[in-house]
């Protein structure tokens, strides 16, 4: 045996593996490209070193990240980049460091891009008093990543995957901030990990990463809502959700503290405090699945109470039948917190203007009015109107275990991953015969098949494969739509109930379901008032409360999820049926004598003309 050989190669090899860490020192002054001449080093990353240029054609200040010796070597490493990065070089949008050019020559290989005169957000925080920033501070910046965000991913179907607050930059003259790196990053290190076997085995910064992310699934703009999400728990608490330890398996099965434990397990004083509707908003970025997120970086804003409305299309997210015990709480906590804030998006993007208040009566929280007798049936049988017991509804949308290991996970195939599917518009205006539901993607994007005979589309869709490790929807997943501002201004009968069979039934049914549930709101007491005592906002966000006090998504509509977890789901169409008091008109309560309480029924009559009729 020749061992010579042997260590020969071993040397060999290790001198390859030196390759992919070196990386090339310019000096000052020196021509680059024939076209950049160096100024000063700006900084270093994990792949290389960022010099000021001036840029020698064009005459004006360039960022020039050299990449590593390893990519400049590889001829088909350039082309693969040149064509992969050309997305990021599309890019343009204030609040993205614009990418120039990419460059080589024989022995280098270059990003060049806007100088930004200013500090990443990493810098910054390690020079504030406490290694935090407070909330305010953080506000400032926000709104314009924010756009970014939704701009890449809904304008142009690019995701970042490397969100982290080092690439994050704040402009020195102003608090303009601008993500570094779109496009790029992911990018270069793919490619580094095809070159080389020192690199981690996925893109992106593991303590900022979505598990959909580290799980190697198609990106998503969710991926970067958990990074933006991880992000501001790192400016806020001093570290990223999960820094220490094994990270791939918390990233899976940890809820990360809150960050005001986070600050005390750190011994950080900062005199501030985070606000609770932060948290809730912060932890639900954070949630495991994905659908539980935020779905766009601007929903985020609005969830923050620091913008009222977004304009972006989103994908539809789809709220999987059952969560992880742990994770309910997290996003319920965070509605309702943010709700009881007053800053949530829900009341202030899906309150439409026309919607009238609550009857001062039915609002009243002083006086609970008794439970409402279900209305006599003129066309069912007792037996069938009359709602069987209430199903857990745990169970009735339970999910069978998450499919699969890891190993069975799509991985990403797509030769540009950060590219994103075309969004799905949401199902705002679905018509009943083109229910929501049947509309909608799967979580891959598979077109869903169509309902099967007799049974609610809502009910037959199937699985989406989810990741491994998180709970994922199954075969008898219901779908919750998203929710979006009706185009009539108000919330009609129609928009209410967006999935099958409801949305087939007839006016009567509707309304007869519509006053069931209303009664059970009324139970639960969530049909009175807003949490500060003033009057409350009527059925919809009534339904929002239950919604989110109940794990669900609160997108205040009589989805199939929610009609589920009241018992309602298999109430017939009761086309006969009368409310018990018509709807009170304006004309007519205007005339009624003031001494005229109207009674119960009237109340809930009135109510739900109001719901129909804008009255
Ligand atoms: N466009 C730019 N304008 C000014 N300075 C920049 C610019 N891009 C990067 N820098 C500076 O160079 C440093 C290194 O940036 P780089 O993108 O290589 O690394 P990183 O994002 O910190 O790490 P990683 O490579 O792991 O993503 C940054 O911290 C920043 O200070």
């Amino acid at each position: 045996m020749d061992l010579s050989h042997s260590s020969n190669q071993a040397s060999d090899a290790a001198a390859d593996f030196d390759q992919t860490v070196k990386v090339r020192t310019p000096s000052a002054g020196a021509v680059y490209f024939n076209r950049y001449r160096l100024s000063r080093v700006l900084g270093r990353g994990g792949m290389g070193v960022v010099w000021l240029a001036d840029d020698l054609k064009l005459e004006r200040p360039v960022a020039l990240k050299f990449l590593p010796s390893l990519i400049g070597l590889d001829p088909t490493a350039i082309k693969e980049l040149k064509t992969e990065t050309r997305r990021g070089l599309e890019l343009s949008h204030p609040n993205i460091v614009r990418i120039y050019d990419f460059v080589d020559d024989d022995d280098e290989a270059a990003i060049s891009m806007e100088f930004v005169n200013g500090k990443t957000l990493s810098e910054l925080r390690a020079t504030t008093d406490h290694g935090v920033f407070t909330t305010e501070q953080v506000a400032k910046w926000l709104p314009g990543v924010c756009d970014a965000l939704d701009y890449a991913h809904f304008q142009r179907k690019v995701v970042h995957r490397d969100l982290k607050p080092s690439n994050i930059m704040a402009m020195s003259m102003d608090d303009t901030a601008k993500i570094a790196d779109f496009g790029i990053a992911r990018s270069i290190s793919d490619t580094m990990q095809r070159l080389s076997i020192s690199q981690l085995g996925v893109s992106g910064t593991l303590p900022y990463m979505s598990p959909q992310q580290a799980m190697g699934e198609r990106p998503a703009p969710t991926d970067d809502v958990y990074s933006l999400g991880a992000t501001i728990y790192e400016l806020l608490s001093g570290k990223p959700p999960f820094y220490r330890g094994d990270i791939p398996s918390q990233l899976t099965s940890k809820i990360p503290s809150t960050m005001v434990e986070r600050r005390e397990e750190l011994e950080i004083k900062a005199s501030d405090q985070i606000p609770k509707e932060w948290e809730a908003v912060i932890a639900a970025c954070l949630n495991k699945d994905p659908n539980l997120r935020p779905p766009s970086a601007g929903k985020l804003l609005e969830l923050l109470g620091l913008r009222s409305t977004t304009n972006v299309t989103t994908q539809p997210y789809i709220q999987p039948a059952v969560q992880h015990k742990s994770r309910v709480p997290v996003y319920a906590a965070a509605a309702v917190a943010v709700l009881a804030a007053g800053a949530a998006y829900y009341f202030r993007s899906t309150t439409p203007q026309a919607l009238p208040a609550t009857s001062p009566a039915l609002a009243s929280t002083a006086a609970p009015a008794p439970a409402l007798t279900p209305p006599p049936q003129t066309n069912a049988p007792a037996a069938t109107v009359t709602p069987a017991p209430h199903p857990n509804p745990a169970a009735v949308q339970a999910a069978p275990p998450a499919p699969g290991p890891a190993a069975a996970m799509p991985t990403t195939a797509d030769p540009a991953p950060a590219v994103i599917a075309a969004a799905t518009p949401p199902a705002a205006g679905l018509a009943p015969d083109a229910p929501a539901a049947a509309a909608m993607p799967t979580q891959q994007g598979a077109p869903a098949p169509p309902a099967q005979p007799g049974q609610p589309a809502a009910l037959a869709m199937p699985a989406a494969a989810g990741p491994a490790l998180v709970t994922s929807p199954a075969p008898g997943t219901m779908i919750q739509p998203p929710v979006s501002e009706p185009p009539e201004g108000y919330w009609s009968i129609e928009r209410i109930f967006p999935t099958p069979p409801q949305a087939g039934y007839s006016e009567a049914g509707r309304r007869h379901l519509l006053y069931e549930v209303q009664r059970i709101l009324k139970e639960k007491s969530l049909y009175s008032s807003t949490q500060d005592g003033k009057e409350g906002k009527g059925t919809h966000n009534a339904i929002i409360l239950y919604q989110a006090k109940n794990g669900l998504l609160p997108n205040g509509l009589l989805d199939g999820p929610t009609l589920a977890s009241m018992a309602l789901m298999d109430k017939p169409d009761a086309p006969e049926w009368k409310s018990p008091a018509p709807a009170v008109s304006s004309t007519s309560r205007k005339r009624s004598s003031p001494k005229e309480e109207p009674n119960l029924f009237q109340r809930a009559g009135k109510s739900i003309g109001r719901l129909f009729n804008r009255d």
